[in-house]
């Protein structure tokens, strides 16, 4: 639980069945590794309200610190992906790491069979193989498409999805808060957590990753003339298809590439400019849920599937192929705001597939 109204109702929806509960909260973060102390993870905060919520429901909680798990498998690398120019998402890499990784092998330790029960908005059904002559979880969209979260469970393995619950899978959030409120959970009127919780949501992210990575100053290159015309602080303050503030510049310019080797920017005028949209997408290692079986026309000519790049955003239509690098991504229709870093995850329909990270993104006739 991790002090939420989404977590809470989960584990009430789960307190009215025949479960043997008991709920776990998560220290991912030390807030005395930043310097602005005041801001970041309130973790206590959170910690207060799970007691609260648990108090009420009657279910034992406790804490588990994981924040070096979460030091080293998650911020760690992807502070070297910033560094490098890439636009890594660490809440992806968490549920693999930590949620469905040290924490789920942690609690197996003490207990034999364990559900892990979390408030994604995200379903799960189970589906029999007959080459396998087993039964296997596939990963399914939430019934409220505004609040799925399969974007961020995509990387968890089979074998964690096979042990996890997600009884908020076929609510509105709506409801979800009317029974929060109904069963006068203290939660239920509290905001959404906005964004990486670390970085605090009153601080702007480039401040927040000037911390821990020293400025590495290049060129900021207009494509349409190869002049340089300004000077950055580093790759990881721009986003690919995001503005870029350029002093001196009467035109508002955008973010076409980004070049590592070269250290530099490469922008463009205008946000509906050409070159910031890519109709092709390379993906070196996809890792499917079910890591030895995935659909057979992928092998054989394209399969047809639809893909998401961000979590905030509509599926893509696209058709997949299988090369001797990895998967080759064609979309239906050009899109922009693609960058190396980013995961890119399949669905058939409602199935999430798997996940991985976009190793370049390009515009091919
Ligand atoms: N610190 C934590 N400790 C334990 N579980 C956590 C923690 N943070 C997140 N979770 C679990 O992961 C789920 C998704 O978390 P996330 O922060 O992405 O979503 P959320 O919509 O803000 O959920 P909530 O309203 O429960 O905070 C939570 O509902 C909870 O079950």
């Amino acid at each position: 639980m991790s002090g939420g109204v989404d977590s809470s109702v989960a584990a009430k929806l789960l307190a009215e069945r025949d479960y043997d509960l008991s709920a776990v909260f998560m220290r991912n973060w030390d807030t005395r590794d930043e310097s602005a102390s005041d801001i970041g993870c309130q973790w206590e905060k959170d910690w207060e309200d799970v007691q609260r919520v648990c108090r009420i429901l009657d279910i034992p909680c406790s804490v588990i610190d994981l924040h070096r798990q979460y030091w080293t498998k998650v911020f760690e690398p992807s502070l070297s992906s910033w560094q490098s120019g890439s636009t890594p998402n660490p809440d992806v890499w968490c549920n693999k790491e930590v949620k469905f990784g040290a924490l789920l092998r942690q609690l197996t330790r003490d207990s034999e069979v364990l559900w892990l029960a979390t408030g994604h908005y995200a379903r799960k059904d189970w589906q029999e193989c007959t080459r396998a002559h087993s039964i296997r979880p596939r990963l399914l969209r939430a019934r409220d498409a505004t609040k799925d979260q399969t974007y961020y469970l995509s990387s968890i393995p089979e074998n964690g999805l096979s042990r996890a619950l997600f009884p908020l899978g076929e609510l509105q959030k709506t409801q979800v808060r009317c029974l929060a409120a109904e069963s006068g959970l203290p939660t239920a009127v509290k905001e959404e957590s906005m964004g990486i919780c670390f970085v605090g949501e009153r601080r702007k992210f480039s401040d927040f990753l000037s911390q821990y990575i020293p400025p590495n100053p290049g060129p900021i290159i207009d494509m349409t003339t190869c002049q340089q015309i300004a000077t950055h602080e580093g790759l990881w303050n721009y986003t690919i298809g995001q503005g870029a503030k350029v002093r001196g510049c009467k035109t508002r310019m955008f973010v076409a590439k980004k070049d590592p080797k070269e250290n530099a920017v490469f922008v463009v005028p205008g946000s509906f400019h050409p070159a910031l949209y890519v109709n092709t997408i390379h993906v070196e290692n996809f890792s499917w849920i079910w890591t030895d079986s995935f659909p057979d026309d992928l092998q054989t000519c394209g399969m047809k599937a639809q893909i998401k790049y961000r979590h905030c955003m509509e599926c893509e239509g696209c058709v997949v192929y299988r090369n001797e690098h990895g998967l080759r991504i064609m979309l239906d229709a050009p899109q922009k705001g693609i960058a190396a870093g980013q995961v890119a995850t399949l669905y058939l329909g409602d199935w999430c597939l798997g996940c991985g990270i976009i190793d370049g993104a390009e515009f091919t006739s």
